[in-house]
């Protein structure tokens, strides 16, 4: 990871507000003014309670919303206001993975299609080397050919993720938006999913904007946190700093309410069940 690159991911001031559920009630303001950079190689944590405006920050990077104001830098191009025909060709390069494993895949569509996918919508797909393009993807995420042949309901939360995270890598992506990618998933599972992704991270130097509020989750896999507050960025810095010695009262909070997520010692690659 190098500090002296610009970021591949830089938001500033960002601004995402949804009209009042109530008849003339006043909007609402989920992100008010949030700011952060993601670099290559580099897992930013956006962390904070539910309801704090996480996933329409996420929304806003990804494109799913488009922000009321402020500015969304990808590799230094601006976002917010590029051409669609642009923004098209760029969007491969970004993507998000959901939390609802089953719920982000087409319940019709076998695996080996559900991976290829992304490659036909994006004019990738080779008649000629798409099948093998596919069979790599399903080893990279740790499943073997004979999962192509099967349907979501025929496989586990955590096989339906991993298909999830061979979609968002089929288009060769630079960044990962994984919005609680594990927090829909069995405990049991969830270590393995992480330390793919991280596996995955430091094999092809992917910058991850990863959402999630465990802490504990959190302090193995980034490096550094955004602790969010009511639309509001409270407090950015080093995991092992914010975790260990948070300088914002909130952030304090948080982190003595979640007594795990402070360790001497916390490894990269978290132990599973054997
Ligand atoms: N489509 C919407 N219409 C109106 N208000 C919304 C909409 N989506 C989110 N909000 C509101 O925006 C605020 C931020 O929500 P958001 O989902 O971004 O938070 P979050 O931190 O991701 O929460 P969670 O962890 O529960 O997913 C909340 O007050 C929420 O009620």
């Amino acid at each position: 990871m190098t500090h002296s690159a610009p970021p591949l991911l830089a938001v500033r001031d960002l601004v995402v507000r949804y009209p009042g559920r109530a008849r003339r009630s006043a909007p609402v303001t989920a992100v008010d003014g949030v700011s952060f950079d993601v670099r290559a190689g580099e897992t930013l944590a956006l962390v904070g309670e539910s309801g704090c405006g996480k996933t329409s920050t996420a929304s806003a990077v990804v494109g799913l919303r488009r922000p009321d104001s402020g500015s969304v830098r990808f590799e230094g191009s601006e976002l917010t206001t590029m051409d669609p025909a642009r923004l098209r060709a760029l969007r491969p390069a970004l993507q998000p993975v959901f939390q609802d494993p089953y719920g982000s895949l087409s319940p019709r569509l076998r695996v080996r299609d559900a991976v290829a996918e992304p490659l036909r919508i994006h004019g990738r797909w080779d008649r000629g080397t798409g099948p093998d393009r596919v069979a790599a993807l399903l080893d990279t995420v740790g499943l073997d050919a004979s999962h192509g042949d099967r349907l979501p309901h025929e496989l586990s939360g955590g096989q339906c993720q991993r298909v999830g995270i061979a979609r968002a890598l089929a288009c060769e992506p630079r960044l990962l938006v994984l919005d609680e990618p594990v927090s829909a998933l069995d405990p049991s599972v969830r270590a393995g999913v992480l330390n793919l992704l991280t596996g995955l991270q430091d094999t092809l130097g992917l910058g991850y904007l990863f959402i999630c509020h465990d802490l504990a989750l959190v302090g193995h896999v980034a490096h550094r946190v955004a602790v969010m507050r009511e639309g509001r960025v409270v407090e950015t810095g080093p995991a092992r700093r914010v975790l260990s010695q948070p300088s914002d009262p909130y952030t304090r909070e948080l982190v003595e309410a979640s007594p795990a997520a402070v360790g001497e010692h916390r490894a990269r690659t978290i132990p599973t069940a054997s």
